[in-house]
C-alpha cells in the first residue's frame, strides 16, 4: 500500500508503459489545443477553492439534507458561473459543455439549477421574440428567476400532441387561462420544479376563439419571488424518490383556472392577437419541439462524457487491483491483464470517442441547420430530427450499458456509492428515457429512413446521411465483404439498406393483405427499431473512422498507431456483434469470422501497455471523477477507507437502536 502522497506503483508503471503522448490525445479529444486551454482555464476558475466537496457523503444524508446541501452548493456553483465563467465563455456559449462538466465536481447527483440552465434558457432563446427576450434572458441569467421545463404530464410524455393541459385565451383580459382539466393533466417530472423553480415553461393545448390550435410553449411564474409560496391556482411539490436524480427536485404541477398575461406566450413561432386571432408564424409545424431538438443533440455529449468517467475509473482501479493466480504460487496479476477485463473495458474507451466525435460532427450539423432556418429554409430540419433522434436513442443507451460494464469490472467496490459508478449509471439510465424515449426516437428516424427508401427507389438523390441508399438499392446480391474499415463500413450500410427494404416490403405485403397503413407500420415496427439502429450505427462508425482519419493526419506515428488500434477495435466488435447480420447482407463466411475474432484479441494485446494512459488522455480531474476506486494516484484501499470515517452511522460505537429494538429482541423468549 503506497504512502498518502505517493501514486500507488501500479499505475506508475503503467505509465512508463505508455507508448504515446498524452496530451496530444487530449488535444484530438476536445477538439483542438485552445480548446484544451480554454476547458483548463474554466475548471481552474470553477474549481479553484477545490470544488464545494462534502464533509458527509450526499449519499448518506437523508432526502431533505440532499435537496439543501444540493441547493447550497448550486448557489455557490451559479456565482462562479454568473460572476466569472460567462465572462471566459461569453453569453451566447453559457451552455458550453464544459460549464456542466465542470459543475460535476460540486454534484455528485445532480444540481436543482441543471433544467433552468439545460432547458428553461435554451426555451427562451428558442421560442420567444426578440422582445419577449429582452424581458426574460436577462433575468433569467442572471438567475433573478429560476425556471423549469414542464411539459410532461402525469398521463402523457411521449405522445405531446396528448397533454391535457388548456390554455384558453380571454380576450376581454388579454390573459390565457392555464387548467388541469384531470388527474392525469397534471404536470409530472419536471427537473427543478418541486422546490426550486419560481417559474416555468409549460407546454399547453392551445384554445382561442373556440378553436384547439395544439400544444404551445408559455411562461409561468409559479411562485412568489420574496416567500416563494406558490401562487393562488397553483398546486405544485416533488414527486419522490427515484432511482437517481434525486437532488434534482423533479416535481408535479396543477392549475386551477391560473390566469398569466397574453404574452407570456412564447411567440417566436405562432402568436395569438390581442383579439384572439391565432397567427401561425413558423413554416414547420415542429419548431415548439425545438428545445428537445437542441437537448438531444447535446446528450451524445452527455453520452460520451459520463463513459468516459467510468470508463477511466475502471481501468485505473483495474490496474491497481490484484486478483487471483494464474498458476500456482504465482504474484497476483492486475485484473486489467486478464483479456475478458480487457474486453469489458477497452471498447468502453473506444465507445467514448465514438460519440464524442459524432457529437462534434452533430452539433456542427445542428449549427448549420440553425443557421439555414434563420434564413428561412427549413428543408434540413427533417433529417436533423431523424439524426439527433437515433444518435441520442443509440448513444445514451450504449453508454448506460457501458457504464453497467465498468460497474462490473470493478467487483464488489464497483457497487459502493462512494465509486461514483452507481451514480453514472443512474444518470445515464435516465437519459435513455427523458427526452424522448428510445423506441419511440429510433421509430421517428424510421420515419425518415422509409421515406428516404421511396425517393431511392424512385431514382431521386436522398440527403448526404441516408446517401448509402442510393448505391445500395439496385443491388439485389449480397455486398462482398472485405476487411476493412471501410469493408465494414460499407457492409453495415449494406445491413442498414437490407432491413429498410425488409420494412418496406413488409409493410407493402401487409396492405395488400387489407391492412391500413397505420396497422401495417404497427406490425412492423419491431423490424423498423432494427433499422433504425443499424443506420445509427453505420453513422456512427462511419463518423468515428473518418473524424479519427481526419483529426490524427499530423498526429505523431505513435498517437496515430494507438488510435488506430482503439478505431479498428470498434469497427471489429461491432462487426463480431452483428455477425448474424453480416451473414445475412454481406458475403462474410464463418473463415472470415474466425479471422475477426483473432483480430479483436490481437488488438486487446495491442492496446493494453496504452490502457491506462489512454483514460488519463480523458484529463477528468479527480474533483470531477468524485470516485474512491478512480484517483489518479490510484490510492483505492485508502480511499475507501477514508470514505468509512465519513459514514455518520460509524460515529459511535453502538447505535442507539442496539437499546431499542435488538437489545429486547435478542432477550425476548421464542
Ligand atoms: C449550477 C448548475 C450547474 C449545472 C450547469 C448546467 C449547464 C447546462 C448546460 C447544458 C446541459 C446539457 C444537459 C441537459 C440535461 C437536461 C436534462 C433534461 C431532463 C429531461 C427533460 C425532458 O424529458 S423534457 C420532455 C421531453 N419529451 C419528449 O422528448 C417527448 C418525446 N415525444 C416527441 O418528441 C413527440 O411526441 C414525437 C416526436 C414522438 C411524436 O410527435 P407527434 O407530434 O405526434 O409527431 P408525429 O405525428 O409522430 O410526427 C409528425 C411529423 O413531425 C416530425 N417531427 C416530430 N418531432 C419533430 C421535431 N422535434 N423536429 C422536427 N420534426 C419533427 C415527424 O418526423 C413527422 O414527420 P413526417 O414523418 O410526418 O414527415
Ligand atoms: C429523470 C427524468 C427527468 C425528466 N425531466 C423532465 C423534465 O424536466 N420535463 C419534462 O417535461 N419531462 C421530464 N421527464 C419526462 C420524460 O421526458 C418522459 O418520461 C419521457 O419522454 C418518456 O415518456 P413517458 O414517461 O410518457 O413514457 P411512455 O411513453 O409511457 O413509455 C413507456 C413505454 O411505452 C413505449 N411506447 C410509448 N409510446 C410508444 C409508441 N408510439 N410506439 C412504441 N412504443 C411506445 C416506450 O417505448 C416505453 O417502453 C423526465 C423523466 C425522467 C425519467
Amino acid at each position: 500500500m503506497s504512502s498518502k502522497k505517493e501514486i500507488n506503483e501500479d499505475l506508475v508503471n503503467e505509465r512508463r508503459k505508455c507508448n504515446f503522448n498524452i496530451q496530444e490525445v487530449t488535444h484530438i479529444i476536445d477538439g483542438g489545443v485552445e480548446n484544451t486551454l480554454q476547458r483548463k482555464k474554466i475548471e481552474d476558475v470553477a474549481l479553484n477553492g477545490g470544488a464545494s466537496l462534502d464533509d458527509v457523503p450526499e449519499e448518506c444524508m437523508n432526502l431533505r439534507e440532499r435537496y439543501e446541501n444540493a441547493l447550497r452548493k448550486s448557489c455557490v456553483y451559479a456565482n462562479i458561473l454568473r460572476n466569472e465563467l460567462l465572462e471566459i465563455t461569453g453569453i451566447e456559449n453559457f451552455g458550453t459543455p464544459v460549464i456542466r462538466r465542470t459543475g460535476d465536481a460540486f454534484f455528485k447527483d445532480i444540481s436543482p439549477f441543471m433544467l433552468h440552465l439545460g432547458m428553461f434558457v435554451p426555451t427562451i432563446m428558442g421560442q420567444c421574440t426578440a422582445e419577449q427576450q429582452g424581458i426574460w434572458l436577462p433575468k433569467a441569467l442572471d438567475m433573478q428567476i429560476i425556471g423549469a421545463y414542464a411539459q410532461t404530464e402525469l398521463g402523457h410524455g411521449t405522445f405531446i400532441r396528448g397533454l391535457e393541459t388548456t390554455a384558453t385565451y380571454d380576450p376581454k383580459t388579454k390573459e390565457f387561462i392555464l387548467y388541469s382539466p384531470t388527474i392525469t393533466s397534471y404536470k409530472w417530472w419536471a427537473g427543478g420544479l418541486g422546490r426550486t423553480a419560481n417559474h416555468c415553461i409549460v407546454v399547453a393545448q392551445l384554445y382561442t376563439q373556440g378553436k384547439c390550435h395544439g400544444v404551445h410553449p408559455f411562461i409561468v411564474q409559479i411562485r412568489d419571488l420574496d416567500t416563494h409560496m406558490p401562487l393562488p391556482g397553483i398546486k405544485v411539490g416533488e414527486i419522490g424518490p427515484r432511482m437517481g436524480f434525486n437532488t434534482a427536485d423533479n416535481g408535479f404541477l396543477g392549475f386551477n383556472h391560473f390566469r398569466i398575461p397574453r404574452m407570456n406566450m412564447m411567440m417566436k413561432n405562432a402568436q395569438v392577437l390581442e383579439d384572439g386571432t391565432y397567427v401561425k408564424v413558423a413554416r414547420h409545424g415542429k419548431l415548439t419541439y425545438g428545445t428537445m431538438v437542441f437537448v438531444r443533440v447535446t446528450l451524445v455529449n452527455e453520452a460520451s462524457f459520463n463513459l468516459s468517467k467510468a470508463v477511466t475509473i475502471a481501468v485505473r482501479y483495474s490496474a491497481v487491483r490484484r486478483q487471483s493466480e494464474l498458476r500456482p504460487g504465482s504474484a497476483e496479476p492486475q485484473i486489467l491483464d486478464y483479456p475478458t477485463q480487457q474486453h469489458k473495458l477497452f471498447i468502453c474507451i473506444a465507445t467514448a470517442h465514438a460519440f464524442q466525435l459524432t457529437a462534434n460532427w452533430l452539433w456542427h450539423t445542428f449549427t448549420v441547420v440553425q443557421a439555414e432556418m434563420r434564413k428561412g429554409n427549413i428543408d434540413t430540419l427533417p433529417e436533423l430530427h431523424a439524426l439527433s433522434s437515433c444518435l441520442k436513442a443509440v448513444s445514451t443507451s450504449d453508454a448506460a450499458a457501458c457504464i453497467e460494464q465498468c460497474r462490473f469490472a470493478c467487483g464488489g467496490h464497483g457497487y459502493m456509492m462512494s465509486s461514483n459508478l452507481p451514480y453514472l449509471y443512474s444518470f445515464v439510465a435516465a437519459t435513455r428515457t427523458y427526452e424522448g424515449d428510445y423506441t419511440v426516437l429510433l421509430l421517428q428516424t424510421a420515419r425518415y429512413l422509409v421515406k428516404a427508401w421511396e425517393q431511392a427507389e424512385a431514382k431521386k438523390i436522398v440527403t448526404p446521411t441516408v446517401a448509402y441508399l442510393n448505391r445500395c438499392f439496385d443491388t439485389n446480391e449480397k455486398v462482398a465483404w472485405t476487411n476493412s474499415p471501410e469493408g465494414i463500413i460499407k457492409s453495415f450500410q449494406a445491413i442498414a439498406a437490407g432491413k429498410i427494404s425488409l420494412c418496406v416490403k413488409n409493410i407493402r405485403q401487409r396492405i395488400k393483405t387489407g391492412m391500413d397503413y397505420e396497422d401495417a407500420w404497427l406490425m412492423t415496427t419491431v423490424q423498423l427499431v432494427s433499422a433504425a439502429e443499424a443506420h445509427c450505427r453505420s453513422m456512427i462508425l462511419d463518423t468515428y473512422w473518418n473524424e479519427m482519419q481526419r483529426l490524427t493526419k499530423t498526429s505523431s506515428d505513435n498517437v496515430k498507431m494507438v488510435l488506430y488500434q482503439l478505431t479498428t477495435l470498434y469497427l471489429v466488435y461491432w462487426a463480431l456483434e452483428k455477425s448474424g447480420d453480416l451473414l445475412r447482407y454481406t458475403s462474410i463466411t464463418e473463415g472470415d469470422i474466425d479471422l475477426l475474432q483473432k483480430e479483436y484479441e490481437d488488438l486487446l494485446v495491442k492496446i493494453r501497455p496504452n490502457a491506462v494512459g489512454l483514460v488519463d488522455a480523458f484529463d477528468l480531474r479527480d474533483e470531477i471523477l468524485r470516485s474512491t476506486l478512480g484517483s489518479y494516484d490510484g490510492r483505492v484501499y485508502e480511499r475507501l477507507m477514508e470514505e468509512v470515517q465519513k459514514n455518520p452511522l460509524n460515529k459511535v460505537p453502538v447505535d442507539p437502536s442496539f437499546q431499542k429494538y435488538l437489545k429486547p429482541f435478542m432477550k425476548s423468549k421464542i
